[in-house]
């Protein structure tokens, strides 16, 4: 973050240029991506939002999980096949930590099959004494399974292909061979007392009855959940709640959901399945995983805390969320998106002055979250040609420049001229509105050195 967008600097009205030229700066090669030029942190009338009934409010049914969801997080599994993903045992074991803080359910982690290492690895976790339970992902194979119960983990994810494409050109097998080897690697897990999962790698490409059937099998020998899969993100929201809701009348179990984004609808898939009846979802941090990855666990957030804010507040520590997307990316060497949700750049600043005064009066006209729940900062916006002079007060009165209304109107017009020019800065304004209220208000002269940096040129601002 920028020095003069430190909310402290802001408020008492030090702000400093940091040589940005506009508010709309959307992340560097350096990281840069927080700046707040021209932004402005701000007190708002009403803080934190008022809470109003909402018309949009879940529907009641007696299926829903929304209130009462569990999260593995697959940012040590899924999340290391995305592109950039390397972690050493050391980022690991942060990563893990950091989740564990959070307040995620479980950790998965990648296969101990997959290398010596990350069977140490595995390991490792495993002995760190964590909240959270350690599962490991395997395939459907006594040798992955003899491996993974031999770890420490308290549970094993166990996926296999069931859609055409993967029995045909991934495993080769069909669903005979799938079965009973499904039978054979759950009943020798659970024998050694370790919680069980199976799943259905791409499931909306499957063959309903074919899954509804395998599912019914292994529910009834004895598994804690089954898995619902959209490996290639092929799903939209209708078609999950449709199968959600139908295996919902096929299983005891809990069932886990697994979203990729290929087409953008891995939150609202996650959110869909949680109303039809699923119990878990599958988050990574950033939503890293294969090819763009899965439900992001900021994001899930997002969608959870408006859905019941009091289930998520009193369940995970969201004040982490963005030190843990920091760890994360920096470890994957990427920059947190400018539009990320909740901690991108963006997220909660409010430019257009229409917005910004009806923000001023009362934030929840314009947000649907509070950023304090997430330990972020409302910043309102006031460096634009489409500034309006309830910002610009606001910004005055924080440098403490009072004046009448007419004044600020008359302020802000001077401003909108300059930025009718040329993108301007958290400095510019600020000159404008000290030169304005030194002539206006105070009668005093305003020097050339006021007046210079905020100019295009000598004539561009008179006040
Ligand atoms: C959709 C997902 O994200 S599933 C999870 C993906 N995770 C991983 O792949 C974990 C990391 N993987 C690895 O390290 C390696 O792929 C290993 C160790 C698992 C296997 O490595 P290799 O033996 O070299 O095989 P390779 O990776 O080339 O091919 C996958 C093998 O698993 C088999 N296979 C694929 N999916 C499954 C499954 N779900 N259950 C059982 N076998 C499977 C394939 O048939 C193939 O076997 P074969 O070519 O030896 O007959
Ligand atoms: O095990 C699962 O349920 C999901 C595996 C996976 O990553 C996927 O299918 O995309
Ligand atoms: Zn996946």
């Amino acid at each position: 973050m920028c020095p003069s967008c430190e909310p402290e600097a802001i408020a008492n009205g030090n702000s400093n240029s940091n040589g940005h030229t506009n508010g709309t700066s959307n992340g560097n090669a350096n990281g840069d991506s927080n700046d707040h030029p021209g932004f402005t942190a701000v007190e708002t009338k009403s803080n934190p939002h008022h809470v109003r009934s909402n018309p949009y409010q879940p529907v009641g049914d007696f299926l829903s999980n929304v209130s009462n969801f569990k999260i593995i997080e697959s940012t040590l599994r899924e999340g290391e096949q995305f592109a950039n993903a390397f972690f050493d045992t050391a980022k690991k074991i942060e990563i893990a930590k950091a989740l564990d803080e959070f307040g995620v359910d479980y950790i998965e982690l990648t296969s101990p099959a997959a290398s010596e290492q990350s069977r140490a690895d595995c390991e490792a976790i495993c002995k760190l004494g964590l909240k959270a339970k350690i599962l490991t992902h395997i395939r459907c194979h006594m040798d992955d399974a003899r491996i993974a119960v031999q770890t420490g983990v308290d549970g094993v994810d166990v996926v296999i292909g069931t859609s055409s494409y993967l029995m045909e050109h991934s495993h080769g097998k069909d669903m005979t061979y799938i079965t009973n080897t499904a039978i054979e690697v759950i009943n020798y897990v659970k024998s050694h007392n370790i919680e069980i999962r199976f799943s259905s790698e791409d499931s909306f490409r499957s063959n309903l009855v074919d899954l509804l059937s395998i599912y019914s099998t292994v529910d009834k020998i004895g598994v804690n959940r089954v898995g619902i899969a959209d490996t290639v993100g092929c799903a939209s929201p209708r078609q999950v709640y449709d199968l959600v809701r139908t295996l919902r009348g096929v299983v005891s179990c809990d069932i886990e959901t697994h979203f990729h984004n290929d087409t953008g609808c891995a939150i609202a898939n996650a959110y869909c399945a949680l109303e039809a009846g699923a119990t878990h979802i599958d988050t990574s941090v950033l939503g890293i995983g294969e090819r763009n990855g899965i439900t992001p666990l900021g994001g899930l957030m997002a969608r959870m805390i408006v859905a019941d804010r009091e289930y998520v507040m009193g369940k995970y520590k969201l004040e982490k969320l963005k030190d843990i997307e920091d760890l994360v990316a920096s470890a994957v060497e990427v920059n947190i998106p400018f539009n990320n949700y909740i901690t991108g750049f963006c997220a909660f600043t409010h430019k257009s002055g229409i917005h910004s005064k009806a923000i001023l009066n009362n934030p929840s006209t314009y947000e649907i979250i509070n950023p304090a729940d997430f330990g972020m900062t409302r910043y309102i916006h006031f460096a634009s040609r489409i500034t309006g002079w309830n910002a610009i007060k606001s910004r005055a009165i924080q440098l403490d420049m009072d004046m009448t209304d007419e004044q600020y109107k008359a302020c802000t017009a001077k401003i909108k001229q300059l930025a009718d020019i040329r993108p301007i800065n958290i400095d510019d304004t600020d000159s404008i509105i000290r030169a304005f209220h030194r002539s206006r208000v105070l009668g005093k002269d305003v020097s050339e050195t006021i007046l210079a940096p905020v100019a295009a040129t000598p004539d561009d601002v008179v006040v």
